[in-house]
């Protein structure tokens, strides 16, 4: 079950999980004999991120990021996926800013650059000895990167770029890397030629020198103290018409020869734009994917903590109950359990298809990147609450994770595209499937979309048990929400465009008929390498428990989701059936618990005292290391 779970290189991730155990600087602590790890949160936020960068020079030493850049192919690719999930179910700030560093300075320099800059940046990016971060973000412009207010233009007479910025809503904000520690950045900004505006690109600027100070015409300021991530320096940048020379242009999508005469081997503007937005694919993998562990160990804790607490006894002179003999607790915690396990298998998917991308695909995992990343965090949140709530006190104690870990990963449902932003780009992209489709009169290609070519399935009125566990019925009733979501949203976009609303995309995509839309892809899409993953396990007891977790998966979805009654996919008994399906399930996974948590590949170590005897647990905080 953990190489199912956990994806083919878990040897990866134990390495790393041994080499932080061992070391000091991940302060491990003892509570009943027992070795946890656990970031030090009760640090001041400057003390957290001086941590946060002995961490990243500790782990540069012993060589974890060896061919973080240079390394190539499917499987270079997945190790380093797997060593940063570890690194993030430590410390999400270190996987940030290792993060930032790499995916994103160091993935800007790769996907945008050309030779010139690749010979130039990527071997003192790949050790480190210059610090990158990534400004896209400005105070007045997040989501609409179209409309940051930067400007770029071109000196001729020198063959110089002059960044500046206009305004106070133009001064960059939120940059990871940027208060204390980054010496150069990736800097998003309008380029205008000789008054042609030429619309967003990215050009590197040094904004600190090797010994920490600021450069000549550059500003920074730090963001301040946040309500988690606090080790991350984020800080605001102004430019002061800083001079940088031509060839900082990251020039792969469009160039500026020394005349100034403006060349892009790509035409469409809306096509240029999204060249210069796929470096953010690469971090939206990783945060979906971190998500899921963040979920598996508050799940861990959480279920290992239900097995050992009891609260109430049924008769007198009767031991207390477990919590997780309650059905109230199995329906608090066993849903979140089976989603999780399904987003375990999406997130591995989502990474497949991201390490063996083609031009071709590109468009396809920007739609299923946006899908996951926004689904994937917000299902986290979701179970990061009901784990805290689940383990009571014990779970407001930030020795014990599941709390803290709420404030450090909130942010992950805004930063790298907030996800209802990005949730629109999902059915915007359905959308104009839907309409290619239609105007060449064929079927439907592309986006994974073939099952929108098959006949409507018929959903039986009576549904029985074993009707419900069947993945026919799974598969055809999500697979129905989503056909007929579209087709309703398509038709409401005519009609009311005929009525004379707005054809604008951000007005369309705020549609209730749309989010439904982008709720409904992500989830049958999860469903399908639920159903991927299980094809793959020959018939015997993991194959059996692997069914009631996928039939837990898609009918918690079914019963959670209000689009199947409002829509009529299902009649009010058949909701109710679900409903005590779901309750059934409930009681045939309870045995499993256990067994499914640790599947999840996690270290005890990596969990906290409440998960193993929660007695402990008060022993913890007398303990030092
Ligand atoms: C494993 C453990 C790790 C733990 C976690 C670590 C994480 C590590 C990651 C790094 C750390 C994070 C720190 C935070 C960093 C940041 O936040 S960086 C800034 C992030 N900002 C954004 O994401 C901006 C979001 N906004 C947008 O992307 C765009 O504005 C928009 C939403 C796409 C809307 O743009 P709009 O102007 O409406 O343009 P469209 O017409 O929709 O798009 C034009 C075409 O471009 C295509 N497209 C858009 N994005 C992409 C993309 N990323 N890749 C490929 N293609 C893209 C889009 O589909 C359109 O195509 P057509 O429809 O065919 O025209
Ligand atoms: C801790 C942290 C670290 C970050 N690190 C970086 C970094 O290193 N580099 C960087 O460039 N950026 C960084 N960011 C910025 C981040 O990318 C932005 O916060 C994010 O893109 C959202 O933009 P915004 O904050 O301006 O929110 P906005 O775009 O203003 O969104 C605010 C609200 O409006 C809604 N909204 C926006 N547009 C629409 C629409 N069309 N229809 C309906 N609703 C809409 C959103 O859903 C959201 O709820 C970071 C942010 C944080 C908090």
């Amino acid at each position: 079950m953990r190489k199912l779970m956990d994806g083919h290189n878990f040897q990866d991730r134990d390495w790393l999980f041994g080499l932080m155990i061992q070391s000091k600087l991940f302060c491990p602590k003892r509570a009943g004999g027992r070795v946890f790890i656990s970031p030090d949160y009760n640090q001041t936020m400057e003390q957290q991120r001086e941590m946060t960068m002995k961490r990243i020079a500790y782990l540069l030493d012993r060589g974890v990021f060896d061919g973080w850049l240079t390394g190539k192919g499917a499987e270079a690719e997945m190790r380093k996926f797997a060593l940063h999930e570890v690194i993030g179910m430590y410390d999400h700030s270190l996987a940030v800013k290792l993060g930032v560093h790499y995916y994103l300075w160091g993935g800007a320099i790769q996907f945008f650059g050309t030779k010139r800059h690749h010979d130039k940046w990527l071997r003192d990016t790949e050790a480190y000895m210059i610090k990158g971060c990534f400004a896209m973000s400005e105070l007045g412009h997040g989501s609409n990167v179209r409309g940051i207010e930067t400007v770029t233009t071109y000196d001729a007479n020198t063959g110089e770029f002059v960044i500046n910025t206009p305004c106070e809503s133009a001064q960059k904000y939120w940059i990871g890397g940027a208060a204390n520690h980054a010496t150069h950045t990736i800097v998003f900004s309008q380029l205008n030629i000789n008054g042609n505006k030429q619309g967003v690109h990215a050009f590197i600027a040094q904004i600190r020198d090797a010994d920490g100070n600021i450069c000549p015409n550059i500003r920074v300021a730090d963001c301040g103290h946040k309500i988690g991530l606090n080790g991350v320096d984020n800080g605001r940048i102004w430019f002061d018409n800083v001079r940088i020379p031509r060839e900082n242009l990251l020039n792969s999508v469009a160039d500026v020869l020394p005349d100034g005469q403006y060349l892009s081997a790509i035409k469409d503007p809306d096509q240029r734009f999204a060249a210069f937005l796929a470096p953010l694919t690469s971090g939206r993998v990783t945060i979906a994917v971190s998500a899921v562990y963040s979920s598996k160990i508050s799940l861990a804790i959480a279920i290992r903590y239900s097995l050992t607490r009891r609260a109430f006894s049924l008769a007198p002179n009767e031991p207390e109950v477990l919590l997780l003999d309650y059905p109230s607790h199995q329906r608090r915690l066993l849903p979140l359990l089976a989603k999780t396990c399904a987003m375990s298998f999406a997130g591995n998917y989502l990474k497949m298809i991201y390490v063996k991308r083609t031009p071709q695909s590109n468009k396809m995992i920007h739609v299923v990147s946006s899908a996951f990343k926004a689904t994937l965090t917000w299902h986290n949140m979701r179970t990061l609450q009901e784990c805290r709530e689940a383990c009571g006190g014990q779970g407001v104690k930030t020795e014990n994770r599941v709390g803290h870990m709420k404030s450090e990963y909130d942010v992950q449902s805004t930063f790298e595209g907030d996800n209802n932003v990005l949730m629109q780009q999902v059915s915007k992209a359905l959308l104009g499937e839907y309409i290619a489709a239609k105007k060449r009169k064929a079927p439907f290609k592309g986006l994974g979309l073939e099952h929108m070519n098959e006949s409507c399935p018929v959903i039986p009125s009576q549904l029985t048990s074993s009707t419900l566990q069947s993945s026919r019925f799974q598969t055809d009733v999500f697979c129905l929400r989503e056909r007929d979501l579209l087709n309703r949203f398509a038709i409401e976009v005519s009609q009311r465009q005929a009525q004379g609303e707005s054809k604008e995309y951000a007005f369309i995509l705020s549609y209730q008929l749309a989010e439904d839309l982008g709720r409904a892809f992500s989830d049958r899409l999860i469903l399908q390498t639920f159903l991927e993953a299980e094809a793959t396990v020959s018939d015997g007891p993991m194959k059996n428990v692997l069914g009631l977790l996928r039939s837990m998966y898609a009918l918690i979805s079914l019963e959670e989701d209000p689009a199947f009654l409002r829509y009529g996919y299902l009649s009010t008994e058949n909701a109710a059936a679900v409903r005590k399906e779901v309750t059934k399930l409930c009681g045939e996974l309870r045995p499993h618990a256990l067994a499914l948590v640790s599947s999840f590949g996690i270290p005890d170590a990596f969990l906290s005292p409440i998960a193993f005897d929660w007695i402990d647990a008060n022993s913890w905080s007398s303990v030092q290391h």
